[in-house]
């Protein structure tokens, strides 16, 4: 046996915060090496933090970062450690995010990432530059102070792996695991057995099977040990690194971390058997044949022995199942960690929340009270710097500290209604239990006086005063008369946020926190510069659908009942007065459903579709149900809004990423802001299609179907959607056979 005891860890980073960094990266080597670790892996970038961005480009963040290695190397951090740290390092004037291999206060290799990550929320070529030299090891001059100090002068720098006397060892950075033609697969072939990939991998929602896959299907082809190391918490943007720091052996995962944590530093170790790798790969007789004939990759020689031989005391780590959050979870822990961050960091007292007793408002309090409840759950065992953020947060004196989550929402979470003559005493009643239930200071306060005093000014300024729609109004009185509430609704909140603390004797201010959901953007369901407009935004990219589930998830997971009655009620902006033949409804007003918006918002974006490529899938999507005139319809009513709200994306809170059709503009999705909303050159290619079909007689209830078997006749018709079938008497085909992508039959019947 060849017993190896390896180190991963989660490291909570703070983009420019050396100090902390480089504390986070020694406490993590300090317990790896209590834990016996002879490797210890560290996240992507971890000494400057992933999410530097443009001050990747300042000579200041790659020289800081020197300092801090030089720190480490200086003193015994990585006597009988094998530690990979993540920076930036420039060669020849080109800057590399690289892994440094260091060991006994030495540089063994500098290994430079090959495959930068550059899609949705990754910038890294705006950055960095791939190394692209996959035949060499070029000899690197280190920086003079460091090459002074640790008495070396240069270090090999390139693609390569390090040769131990009992091991092999080799870097995969991040992106690197998801490429085609990935480095593992020739370091494998030339012998490599330990992996280690540094991450720097953002939250989102249904993500971490893509990950844990990739890590398992790594091994499982051409064995090894696979060590991922990952970020977790908000690093200073609107992206949750969700840990999950792992090791896996040969197909196996052996250690897994968490996902979710407020700590900022979490070491997991295994205990690995190098000798299964070479007998699992000695047994896969094609991965002997490719070994051979394999292309060589340089190497550096360490005249070292990490591993141990047979001991009975020393158990190699046995497998453990990997635990997957639900997407309720998700919800619920994700964005409250990202919370915790941005409090502790951005030197608040905490959070204000306009709480109009709706979905979405209610599922952000909830959220809230979460991140209060998991705050005492880690002090209670025994976490230091939580306490420590959570008595500076509650402004606790004299040695308290808090212990019950209520109380500490007491003290860091306002909510507060703020309703008009069209809040309806159901919204008013269940924002209250809610914020009974999770303790927050709550205010209920009527604007009317305000919103009459505007319409006065307004009186005065014109002599007119509008009327809403229900009194006889136009349609721009009405829009008018609605946005005056919604916005006055923004002010107060940060009027409040601003002054209670002040009427309560505190220090410090609050931040508004904002409560739209994806498809509201999307839609442009929202007025600009209303309530939705805030400082942060935890649920800015999270569905309507996602959110109604998390609501009934809360209701018994965090112990908050009245969720369950907010999740059942129809959403509504209660900006319109109620009449007993009228009360305003999202979706109407919207002309769509959230469910619709869903879909449309995942052809946009993930399926990249236009106007007419959506049309298109959504004539087969919704065959049986919809007409393609129908379609059409659904389509251009989507694009119109769509385009025409698109400038509000421009100016959307910031919020957490964590839904991959996300339409936020500043980082995720770019797009133009001013549109032809009218796409006549799109809308006439659909109504071309439409017509294409016109000849079907769709007025007669011709719809399209899906059979598996043909001749149809002899198959059942299945409605879509509903359980009833019709017997082949009762409706004549129509139109060709086609098989679709599905391997299904299209066709048309008339009933
Ligand atoms: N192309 C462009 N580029 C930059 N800015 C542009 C623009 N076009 C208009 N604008 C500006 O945007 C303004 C229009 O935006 P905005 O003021 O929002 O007004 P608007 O989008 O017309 O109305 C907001 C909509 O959201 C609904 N609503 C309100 C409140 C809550 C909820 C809910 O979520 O439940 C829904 C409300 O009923 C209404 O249908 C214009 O007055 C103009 O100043
Ligand atoms: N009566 C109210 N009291 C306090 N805040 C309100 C009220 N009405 C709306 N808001 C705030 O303004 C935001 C936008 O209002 P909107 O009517 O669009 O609600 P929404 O996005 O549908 O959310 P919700 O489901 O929470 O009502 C809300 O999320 C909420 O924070
Ligand atoms: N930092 C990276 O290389 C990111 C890689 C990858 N796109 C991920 O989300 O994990």
């Amino acid at each position: 046996m060849r017993l190896l005891k390896v180190a991963t860890c989660n490291l909570n980073q703070w983009a420019m915060d050396f100090d902390s960094n480089l504390r986070n990266i020694k406490e993590s080597i300090s317990r790896a090496k209590e834990d016996g670790a002879v490797i210890r892996l560290g996240p992507e970038l971890e000494i400057t933090g992933y999410g530097c961005e443009d001050h990747f480009l300042e000579q200041d963040t790659v020289t800081h970062s020197w300092d801090c290695l030089k720190d480490l190397l200086l003193g015994d951090w990585t006597d009988n450690m094998l530690c990979s740290i993540g920076m930036p390092v420039i060669h020849e004037s080109v800057r590399y995010n690289c892994q440094v291999f260091c060991l006994n206060r030495r540089i063994l290799m500098i290994r430079p990432k090959m495959c930068l990550a550059n899609d949705g929320n990754y910038r890294e070529l705006r950055w960095f530059s791939a190394w692209m030299h996959k035949d060499r090891l070029l000899d690197f001059q280190l920086p003079a102070d460091v090459s002074e100090a640790i008495s070396q002068s240069s270090a090999p720098f390139g693609y390569g792996y390090i040769q131990f006397l009992d091991a092999v060892v080799a870097a995969e950075i991040c992106e690197e695991l998801f490429t085609a033609d990935p480095p593992r697969i020739g370091l494998a072939l030339n012998g490599v057995e330990v992996f280690l990939n540094a991450s720097g991998s953002h939250h989102q929602l249904r993500k971490l099977n893509l990950r844990i896959d990739a890590i398992k299907n790594a091994t499982l082809f051409c064995g090894g040990v696979y060590m991922y190391s990952n970020h977790q918490g908000c690093d200073g943007g609107r992206l949750y690194y969700d840990g999950c720091s792992c090791i896996a052996i040969n197909g196996d995962i052996v250690a897994q971390g968490s996902q979710f944590s407020l700590k900022d530093v979490e070491v997991l170790t295994a205990q690995v058997d190098l000798d299964a790798v070479s007998s699992y790969r000695g047994s896969i007789s094609s991965f002997r044949e490719q070994a051979i004939q394999k292309a060589k990759v340089p190497s550096v020689k360490a005249a070292y022995k990490i591993c141990q031989s047979f001991k009975l005391q020393l158990f190699p780590t046995t497998p453990v199942e990997v635990k997957y959050h639900r997407p309720e979870e998700e919800i619920a822990f994700g964005p409250s960690c990202w919370l915790w961050d941005y409090l502790r960091r951005s030197g608040a007292s905490g959070f204000l929340l306009p709480l109009s007793g709706g979905a979405d408002s209610s599922a952000v309090a909830a959220i809230v009270g979460c991140m209060c409840q998991l705050a005492i759950k880690d002090i209670e065992n025994g976490d230091g710097q939580v306490k420590a953020d959570a008595i500076r947060i509650g402004q606790y004196k004299n040695g308290e500290f808090p212990t019950d989550s209520k109380e500490f929402a007491k003290r860091v979470f306002y909510t507060v209604y703020m309703g008009t003559e069209n809040s309806s005493e159901a919204t008013r009643s269940r924002a209250k239990k809610l914020a009974d239930e999770i303790g927050s200071w709550h205010l209920d306060v009527h604007i009317d006086s305000v919103i009459s005093a505007l319409l006065s000014l307004f009186q005065t300024l014109t002599g007119k005063r509008p009327c809403y729609k229900v009194d006889g109004g136009s349609n721009t009185e009405n829009l008018a008369l609605q946005n005056i509430q919604a916005r006055v609704r923004m002010v107060l909140a940060f009027m409040l946020a601003s002054l209670m603390p002040w009427v309560h004797n505190k220090s410090g201010f609050y931040l508004v926190l904002g409560s739209s959901n994806v498809d509201e953007g999307l839609r442009g369901y929202l007025t600009k510069y209303d309530c939705s407009s805030a400082d942060i935004n935890p649920i800015g990219s999270v569905s309507k659908v996602d959110l109604r589930a998390f609501l009934r998830w809360g209701a018994f997971h965090l112990g908050y009942s009245s969720l369950a009655d907010i999740e059942a009620a129809p959403p509504t902006a209660e900006l319109e007065p109620i009449r007993s033949n009228y009360s305003q409804l999202d979706e109407v007003d919207m002309g769509m459903t959230y469910e619709e918006l869903s879909v449309y918002g995942r052809l946009r974006k993930i399926f990249r579709c236009g106007p007419v490529s959506m049309f298109q899938n959504l004539c087969h999507k919704w065959c049986g149900k919809l007409t393609p005139s129908e379609v059409a319809e659904k389509v251009k009513h989507f694009f119109k809004y769509y385009s025409i709200n698109r400038h509000k994306m421009t100016v959307l809170t910031p919020s957490y990423h964590a839904e991959s059709y996300s339409p936020e503009d500043n980082r995720f999705d770019l797009r133009q802001f001013l549109y032809n909303w009218r796409w006549p050159y799109q809308f006439r290619k659909i109504d071309e299609l439409v017509q294409e079909m016109g000849g079907w007689p769709w007025s007669r209830g011709c719809r399209i179907w899906q059979s598996k078997c043909w001749p149809v006749e002899q198959a059942e018709v299945h409605k879509a959607g509903q359980e009833k079938s019709f017997p082949a008497s009762q409706y004549s085909t129509y139109g060709k056979k086609a098989r679709n992508k599905h391997s299904s039959f299209c066709f048309y019947v008339v009933f």
